[in-house]
């Protein structure tokens, strides 16, 4: 399981420039991304505790960012997306969508489908 800061960026962070690439390169470099709220210790909120419970029967690298940590976020996340509501939860780039289209995928087969290509790394093991 990886999960982000956004702490150790400190050169122009906070841009909303910044926080649109960060977004872009989140969802091109994780196979699995999910936004949410709190971390994934401590998930603040049950539909992102649920989400994050449903990815993680599939022994899928997880790859999530908090976005209390730094709420202007949450704006690039919503342009990305174009979907009001946390959790957000992409696949290999694609927008897939909050925890009742999850837990519907999860439920029908069409996530086992979708995650069927995602390895785990040695490294993330
Ligand atoms: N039906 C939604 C439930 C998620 C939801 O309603 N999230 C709300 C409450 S956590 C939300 O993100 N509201 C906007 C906000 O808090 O900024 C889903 O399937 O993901
Ligand atoms: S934080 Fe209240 S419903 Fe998610």
């Amino acid at each position: 399981m990886r999960y982000f800061s956004t702490d150790p960026i400190d050169n122009f962070e906070g841009s909303s420039l910044f926080l649109k690439r960060l977004v872009e390169q989140d969802v091109k470099e994780n196979p699995v991304m999910i936004y949410m709220k709190g971390v994934p210790e401590f998930p603040y909120c049950g539909f992102s505790s649920l989400a994050l419970r449903l990815l993680r029967q599939y022994n899928v690298p997880i790859s999530a960012r908090n976005i209390f940590e730094d709420p202007e976020i949450i704006h690039a996340i919503r342009d990305h997306s174009s979907w009001p509501t946390f959790p957000q939860i992409f696949i290999n780039g694609e927008f897939i969508g909050g925890s009742d289209i999850i837990l519907n995928m999860h439920l029908n087969g069409e996530l086992k489908e979708k995650l069927k290509d995602i390895t785990v790394s040695e490294e993330s093991k």
